[in-house]
């Protein structure tokens, strides 16, 4: 009996995967490396000294997949695998849908071969689109304003019609807000390629001296100090709700149910950046620029219904995600080095 985690050496993965060990869960992991490096499975070792089984294989390789499922005794099925730049997916939208909607489609296939129909999977706040009323609850409608999302919305959308058409599935889209911070450890956490899009790990490099000075995207929103609001939630406590959403998907739950993963308060740039300056007592220095397009002014959760029937709430604050994210970056300023020979199976 094991619970597969596909993505398990991402962002999310690799802090979901320890919570999962930490529960007490078996797990088997795949990753392609597209955006993380195997240095990672051994921090997860490390961190939890639990093993696990990992297959490096492309999730739309079915010859693979199907190894990931003939080979181990899958029961429930944790879907994080795929491609999250907003910017990109403008770009490149047929990589995007083919990455993320092929190879949804093909998991879900697999799964289904294999009789696995409990299924947890990544969604995004970004699938409530340019929602200006908040705090944002699981009703709201629903719209995509980038590929990124549109592919996040149709892989719902995927999903529910797959109910509808058999009703033993279990599936539970999780609709992150804005996951931040590391692993109190100091040992996992984000190290985006290239120059961070995100708020904090921008804000993490330029404390860290990597990069010269932050763009404040604009600060005449309609909020208290005009910059945009969001609703960051620490990534441990993300994790640990991913643990709360197989617990209910192997309950005996059918349908498909989508919860919002949120603190339900937002925080500005400005208040964002201040807590870092405390923290690390650095300055930050920055420049207030043209607003981003696409951008909100204002996006937090209404998390009641995960605390109501999930049993989850987030417990860390923005002081402790910025803690934890500066204590990544100072111990670990050049993210995972590739310094591990890569093994491919942990049991
Ligand atoms: N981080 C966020 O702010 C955020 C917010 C909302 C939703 N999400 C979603 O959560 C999931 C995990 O996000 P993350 O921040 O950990 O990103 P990440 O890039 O760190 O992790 C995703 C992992 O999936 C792997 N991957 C991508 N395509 C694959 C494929 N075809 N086959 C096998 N592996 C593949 C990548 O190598 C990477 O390790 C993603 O689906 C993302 O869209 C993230
Ligand atoms: O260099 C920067 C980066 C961001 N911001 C602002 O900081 C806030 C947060 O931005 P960011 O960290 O990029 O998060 P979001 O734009 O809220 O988007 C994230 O959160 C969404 C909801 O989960 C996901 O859909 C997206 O994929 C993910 O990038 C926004 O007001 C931005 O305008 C800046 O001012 N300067």
């Amino acid at each position: 009996m094991a619970i597969l985690i596909t993505g398990g050496s991402g962002f999310i993965g690799a802090h979901t995967s320890v919570e999962m060990l930490n529960a007490g869960y078996d797990i088997v992991l795949f990753d392609n490396f597209s955006n993380s490096q195997p240095e990672v499975l051994r921090r997860i070792y490390e961190v939890t000294n639990k093993s696990f089984r990992f297959y490096e294989l492309d999730m739309r390789d079915k010859q693979l997949l199907e190894k990931v499922f003939s080979e181990n005794s899958i029961d429930a099925v944790i879907h994080l695998a795929g491609l999250k730049a907003v910017g990109e997916s403008i770009h490149l939208p047929l990589k995007y849908y083919d990455n993320n909607i092929n190879g949804t489609v093909t998991l879900i296939e697999m799964m289904k071969k294999y009789e696995v129909k409990k299924l947890v999977f990544s969604s995004s706040a970004t699938v409530y689109g340019l929602q200006t009323q908040v705090p944002i609850s699981e009703d709201n409608l629903l719209e995509a304003t980038n590929p990124y999302g549109r592919s996040k919305l149709m892989i719902e959308e995927i999903l529910r019609d797959l109910y509808v058409s058999d009703k033993e599935w279990s599936i539970i889209p999780l609709r992150y807000f804005n996951p931040v911070g590391a692993h109190q450890s100091g040992r996992l956490g984000e190290y985006p390629n290239g120059t961070p899009n995100n708020l904090t790990p921008f804000i993490t490099q330029v404390a860290a001296g990597k990069l010269r000075e932050m763009n404040i995207y604009g600060n005449n929103y309609p909020t208290p100090d005009g910059t945009g609001i969001r609703d960051y939630l620490h990534v441990t406590d993300l994790a640990l709700g991913h643990v709360k959403a197989i617990e209910k998907v192997m309950s005996g739950a059918t349908g498909v149910n989508a919860y919002n993963l949120g603190t339900g308060r937002g925080y500005s740039v400005l208040e964002m950046i201040h807590t870092f300056e405390r923290i690390t007592g650095k300055i930050i220095p920055y420049s207030i620029v043209e607003r981003r397009p696409g951008d909100v002014a204002v996006c937090y959760a209404d998390p009641t219904k995960a605390k109501v029937e999930l049993g989850w709430e987030a417990h860390k604050g923005i002081e402790e995600m910025c803690i934890d994210a500066w204590r990544w970056q100072v111990n670990n300023p050049n993210g995972y080095e590739s310094s591990f020979e890569l093994e491919r199976s942990w049991v």
